[in-house]
């Protein structure tokens, strides 16, 4: 979150402003983000002095951003590369691209660098609730990067929720399993349980307003509190009552234990298909 008495956040060139590029930027506008450019095809409006591009051919020629943010969709980056390159012989590259790895994002960046330049590229797996300052990052610099470079990455991510590094960069696609596709998931949950109440004879509205409030109050009261999820979940649960029941249902070995953990392998692999 915002640190009061943290650096000022530092001119940025965001190429890719939808679903994730836009939560980020939101938390980024909100704490005051040095003059920066945003690419995207889609975005109407940008608030000055910031300036918004269409294209990646469009970069204003005077721009030199203090760090470049791909937030496109993994297949999208080959198209924008060309115009990355000259600006990343300055600059870093934040890199929240599923299974898109260092080497391969180094590699093509280097194909349009002058002889003996080595882009810096930092690798990092945000999520969507970053757009209200409660995201979760989780990075990997390689030994390339300097301190300064990584110390600049984790103060423009920490603007927009908690962030963590890894030391090997595997480990990002099991973060991208988790914490970058898991909002889905929690989403996901407050849909069927808003069905299961509509279902139940409960009125639409009704089943909408305690499936969201009770997802997001359980997310609350596990941040503030600091319990272990076991535990709150215990607080939850009389011996023979209404919870023990449902959680014996959902607790089975072939329920959720199984399944969630069928869904974090799969998404991985999806992330190591992902790489080049
Ligand atoms: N969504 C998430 O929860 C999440 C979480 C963590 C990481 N990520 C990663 O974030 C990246 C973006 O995902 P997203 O869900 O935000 O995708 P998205 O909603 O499709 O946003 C990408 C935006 O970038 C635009 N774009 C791409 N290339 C462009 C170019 N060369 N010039 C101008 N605009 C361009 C796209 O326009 P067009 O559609 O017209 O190309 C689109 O508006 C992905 O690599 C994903 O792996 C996403
Ligand atoms: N959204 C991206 C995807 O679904 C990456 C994590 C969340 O591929």
């Amino acid at each position: 979150m915002a640190d009061a008495q943290a650096t000022p956040l530092p001119s940025i060139l965001l190429i890719g402003c939808g679903k994730m590029g836009g939560a980020m930027l939101e938390g980024w506008l909100a704490e005051g983000l040095a003059p920066s450019v945003v690419v995207d095809r889609h975005r109407d409006t940008l608030p000055a002095p910031h300036r918004l591009v269409r294209d990646v051919a469009d970069l204003p020629a005077d721009f030199r951003p203090a760090l470049i943010v791909l937030a496109m969709k993994p297949q999208k980056v080959a198209a924008a590369i060309a115009a990355v390159a000259p600006l990343a012989t300055h600059a870093p590259v934040l890199s929240v691209l599923a299974g898109r790895t260092v080497g391969g994002l180094t590699d093509a960046l280097r194909a349009h660098m002058p002889p003996g330049a080595h882009p810096v590229i930092i690798r990092s797996m945000p999520n969507t609730p970053a757009a209200v300052g409660e995201g979760m990052t989780v990075s990997y610099a390689p030994p390339c990067a300097s301190a300064a470079q990584r110390a600049l990455c984790d103060r423009v991510l920490s603007a927009v929720g908690q962030t963590a590094w890894v030391t090997h960069e595997d480990d990002i696609n099991v973060v991208t399993a988790i914490s970058g596709s898991g909002p889905a998931y929690v989403f996901l949950l407050a849909e069927l349980l808003e069905q299961a109440g509509i279902e139940g004879g409960l009125p639409p509205a009704l089943a909408r307003q305690i499936a969201r409030q009770t997802v997001s109050g359980a997310g609350v009261l596990m941040q503030r509190s600091g319990i272990d999820a076991d535990e709150l979940r215990r607080n939850v649960t009389s011996p023979g009552g209404t919870t023990q029941q449902a959680l014996s249902v959902l607790m089975a070995p072939d329920a959720w234990p199984a399944t969630l953990h069928a869904a974090v392998r799969a998404a991985t692999e999806r992330a190591h298909e992902l790489a080049s």
